[in-house]
């Protein structure tokens, strides 16, 4: 279970991109994060898994208090929580299956790490992952040699590798041709389904939240506007969400 509790974030620079967020998210649900540039989704989504810091208020994910961790105890936490970037953030020279074992690393000693000693199981898994995001095949294939949409997909596969409790999306299609959104929905969504992770992800196209999620959470300013079920959405308050007229929650 995810739970912020008057989540604040003020940026050393003066800027605050969250007041006082409360909200509660169940283990296994996919909710879309909505609202306009600079309404404070990323920095919402970079709270849960400890890349920011909130100025005020908590942050829970699975019973840990996610401000408190620091060094080694936030590295663990961080195992268990899969980050999709919007600019893949893959080590382009290395292969597909090379990418996806990155997601195994907090599984292994430190020294085996160094020495990327996976085990068996690991390539097993890596491989499977690789599948499931429809890329067997592409193994041994250097990422700089894949598409765009290829590469998020390694990106998905590594996520999952990390067998998380948590998968954090932050507009994980924006950088691709809109006709591969459904791809990257498509595989966040049966991933959900099939192995009962939560999902958050930053959607900027309505109707793509509209599609995939069932709960909706809306941005503007910095407050939480809206959270409820898609279909509770109408246009019309879709309309005030992105106009900034409606009140925070
Ligand atoms: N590291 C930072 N230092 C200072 N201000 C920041 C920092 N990161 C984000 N901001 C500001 O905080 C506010 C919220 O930004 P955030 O990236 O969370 O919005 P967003 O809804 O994800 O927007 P986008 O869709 O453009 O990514 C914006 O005003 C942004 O300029």
């Amino acid at each position: 279970m995810i739970e912020a509790k008057g989540l604040g974030v003020v940026f050393p620079n003066g800027t605050e991109a969250l007041r006082d967020i409360n909200v509660t998210i169940d283990d296994g649900e996919f909710v879309a994060v909505i609202g306009l540039s600079g309404a404070g989704k990323s920095t919402f989504l970079r709270t849960l898994n400890g890349l920011v810091r909130p100025t005020s208020g908590t942050v829970r994910v699975g019973g840990v208090e996610v401000n408190r961790l620091s060094g080694r105890s936030l590295a663990q936490f961080r195992r268990t929580v899969g980050f999709i970037f919007q600019q893949f953030n893959l080590v382009t020279r290395l292969t597909a299956l090379d990418n996806v074992l990155h997601g195994r690393l907090g599984y292994l000693p430190t020294w085996r790490g160094i020495l990327g000693l996976y085990s068996e199981r690991d390539y097993e898994l890596a491989a499977g992952y690789l599948d499931e995001v429809g890329l067997a095949g592409k193994e041994h294939v250097r990422v700089d040699n894949l598409s765009g949409g290829q590469q998020q997909r390694v990106a998905i596969a590594r996520a999952m590798a990390q067998q998380p409790q948590l998968v954090l999306a932050d507009e994980p299609m924006a950088s691709l041709d809109p006709r591969l959104s459904d791809v990257i929905l498509g595989l966040l969504k049966n991933y959900n389904e099939a192995h009962g992770v939560t999902v958050l992800v930053n959607i900027h196209v309505l109707e793509l939240a509209r599609r995939y999620a069932r709960r909706v959470l809306a941005f503007n300013q910095g407050r939480l506007v809206f959270d409820g079920p898609t279909e509770t959405l109408t246009d019309d308050l879709a309309a005030q969400i992105y106009a900034g007229s409606l009140e925070a929650l």
